[in-house]
């Protein structure tokens, strides 16, 4: 199996301040790393600099070869990115932004093909979008353009997909259809999956491992029982919370309302 991620060292500046420091991390092919932390703990710079948008220092390796300093083509080939907020043209159809996701298939000056058409259309119908097909992207409700913004990354058909809060506009029903399709694309097709996400018990509930960074730098990894704990989430996202084991043996967690707070209204 391809898609073997790994990270060492990477660190990054961002308005003249180190945001990421020393962040190292592995991912076997097919299996599902979320990176969790509070906002502004480097989450986002984190995808950024792995999928070479972000200048940084330090290694990414897919299966053993750099990718940051890949030819763009070349290093779409080997990892999708779906950014959280993407800039995305307002008169550009949903099919032909997602068929934007086989650029690196297509022949420079060349047109798409039958395989491109094809590839397109069943990531649009597996995610609830080939009925807005025709729709311009200016015209789409929130969690709409952020299924066309996964869309686009999974027509890109690269072995590891990196995926910066690819939730947070769902819906409850589109949460579960879309975490769900992602990890069945990671079962059936292999694919490593590399994802920002501020449902931490969401995220429990999916990932393999877990990653918290907290002020751009890693403090806890491993299996979710390890980094969610009720110690780690209250000192590192300020909140009480209780975590229990779900029937699965997964950690679920819960906000915990303090003691002062006032009662229900009645
Ligand atoms: N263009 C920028 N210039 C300067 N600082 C930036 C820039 N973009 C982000 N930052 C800072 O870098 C840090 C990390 O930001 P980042 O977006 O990676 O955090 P995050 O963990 O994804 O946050 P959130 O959960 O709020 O999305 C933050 O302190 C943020 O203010």
């Amino acid at each position: 199996m391809t898609g073997g991620v790994v990270v060492r060292d990477l660190s990054a500046d961002l308005g003249g301040r180190p945001v990421l420091s020393e962040v190292a991390l592995t991912v076997a092919p097919g299996e599902w790393l979320a990176v969790i932390g509070p906002n502004g703990a480097g989450k986002t710079t984190l995808l950024r600099a792995m999928s070479g948008l972000l200048a940084a220092r330090g290694e990414v390796l897919v299966d053993g070869t750099p990718v940051r300093g890949l030819p763009p083509r070349r290093r779409a080939r080997l990892m999708a990115y779906a950014p959280q907020t993407p800039v995305l043209p307002p008169g550009l159809t949903v099919y032909e932004y997602a068929l934007l996701g086989r650029t690196p298939y297509i022949a420079y000056l060349g047109r798409e093909g039958p395989r491109d058409r094809e590839v397109t259309w069943s990531v649009l119908e597996r995610l609830d979008l080939a009925g807005l097909a025709a729709r311009p992207l200016g015209q789409l409700s929130g969690g709409e353009r952020q299924r066309v913004v996964l869309a686009r990354a999974l027509v890109q058909q690269a072995p590891v997909l990196l995926l910066d809060e690819p939730t947070t506009a769902l819906d409850l029903g589109h949460q579960q259809h879309v975490l769900e399709l992602v990890d069945r694309l990671r079962l059936a097709d292999g694919l490593t999956v590399v994802t920002t996400i501020h449902d931490v018990g969401l995220a429990g509930q999916y990932a393999d491992s877990m990653l918290l960074l907290a002020g751009g730098r890693p403090v806890a990894s491993g299996p979710a029982a390890r980094v969610l704990t009720e110690p780690l989430l209250s000192r590192h996202f300020a909140a009480r919370v209780a975590v229990t084991p779900g029937a699965d043996g997964r950690p679920q967690v819960s906000l915990v309302r303090p003691a002062h707070s006032p009662g229900p209204v009645s």
